[in-house]
């Protein structure tokens, strides 16, 4: 009897979908079952022009197509700074973002310095905490409470990685789950990891490789999809997004054997280890769309000062894939534009606006 009930739902549910599906073209419709359920991009995505069903990709001997990231994030920040105005000026109220720093790593600081920057460009406001590298964990975790119970601060987000004396898993468990714009709380990745539920925050990076993939016109929907690295902060979400957008998935980590051998059966490749120049062009398949994630700070040639490398030896990959993000000036820049719409949302979802 039971089942039988099911099934009626389940069948008007299906007839619903139809009907709905029939009004929407692929790329407009944001409740159709070939979408992910838990985000899309704000815009609506470019028809999948990378991957058109009757073609074979090919690079045909032609240097890949450079997925730029600048010009989408400058696009993300407009639309931002635009909902900020309007927030502004009709409820009087703005977001604001609470970030922690320990200690004095360099890279550190350089990403914190892009990160204000950018929130004031669009008009969040923002509260920095800068604690010593021998700070008590107490100290820490006492900083974050006041951040948690502050009606005025809409994000946090500490930097890491942190000192190695202090938990990171336990200041993580601390961030208020709804204030989590980086989204590393496990209730947070535990929602993106479960098909159908929907976590307040998706992480930055990952969230910023797919919107950087569909803005492009990359079809993920049933693509092999392989992502090198399985941290907390990239690779891990990243697999499971990819997930969500239908893709097959393979996550490769530092005890992978013949990882080469694998990433040349991938149609998208993402790279998130940390060692520049890791992936070479015989890595990859003739024709792949590969996203380094990848953002080392290494020692200019010069011997002046430092430069940013990526994970993927470009010269080379650039002459085999189709499609491959360059760093800088990649995912990086759309990452930043991520926590702003994060923090965004999460000050929306504040004073009630949706
Ligand atoms: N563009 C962006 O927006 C962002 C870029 N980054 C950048 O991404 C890079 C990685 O950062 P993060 O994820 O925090 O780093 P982590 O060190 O936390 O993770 C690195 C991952 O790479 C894996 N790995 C290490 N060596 C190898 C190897 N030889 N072969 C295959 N896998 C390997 C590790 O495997 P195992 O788990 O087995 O140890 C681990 O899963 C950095 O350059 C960072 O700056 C980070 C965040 C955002
Ligand atoms: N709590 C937390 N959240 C993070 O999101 C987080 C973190 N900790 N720790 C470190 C990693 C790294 N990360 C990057 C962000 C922006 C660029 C970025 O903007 N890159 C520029 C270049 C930057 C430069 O010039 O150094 C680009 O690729 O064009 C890179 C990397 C976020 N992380």
């Amino acid at each position: 009897m039971r089942g039988c009930a099911t099934d009626g739902v389940v069948a008007w549910h299906r007839t619903l979908r139809k009907a709905f599906h029939s009004f929407c073209s692929p790329t407009s419709c944001i409740f159709g079952p070939n979408l992910p359920d838990v985000w899309v991009p704000r815009e609506h995505t470019p028809p999948h022009t990378l991957f058109p069903e009757s073609l074979q990709w090919a690079n045909n001997g032609h240097n890949a197509l450079i997925l730029e990231g600048k010009p989408i994030a400058k696009q993300i920040k407009l639309e931002v700074a635009d909902e900020i105005r309007r927030m502004k000026s009709g409820i009087g109220k703005f977001p604001r973002l609470a970030v922690v720093l320990v200690g004095d790593r360099r890279d550190s600081h350089t990403f914190i310095h892009i990160k204000l920057k950018a929130c004031d460009q669009v008009g969040i406001e923002t509260v920095t905490s800068q604690l010593p590298e021998n700070c008590d964990e107490s100290e820490l975790l006492d900083v974050v409470s006041g951040f948690n119970e502050d009606p005025d601060v809409h994000g946090i987000l500490v930097q890491l990685p942190l000192p190695q004396h202090l938990d990171e898993e336990k200041i993580i468990n601390v961030v208020s789950p709804e204030k989590d714009v980086d989204g590393f709380h496990p209730l947070n990745i535990g929602n993106l990891a479960i098909r159908g539920r929907k976590p307040f925050f998706v992480p930055c990076a990952p969230k910023g490789c797919i919107e950087l993939l569909l803005r492009h016109g990359v079809e993920i929907k049933g693509k092999r999809a392989v992502i090198i690295g399985r941290s907390k902060i990239v690779g891990l979400p990243t697999s499971l997004l990819l997930q969500r957008h239908h893709a097959t998935v393979s996550v490769l980590h530092a005890y992978t054997k013949n990882p080469e051998h694998i990433t040349s059966e991938a149609d998208i490749v993402v790279v998130d280890v940390g060692v520049p120049n890791i992936v070479r062009g015989n890595w990859l398949k003739k024709g792949a769309v590969v996203i380094d994630m990848g953002t080392n700070q290494v020692k200019d040639p010069s011997g002046h000062g430092f430069c940013v490398s990526g994970d993927v030896c470009f010269e080379e990959a650039v002459k085999v894939a189709s499609a491959i993000t360059p760093v800088p000036g990649g995912v990086g820049p759309v990452t930043i534009s991520m926590l702003l719409s994060n923090t965004l949302d999460s000050a929306k979802r504040a004073f009630g606006m949706v």
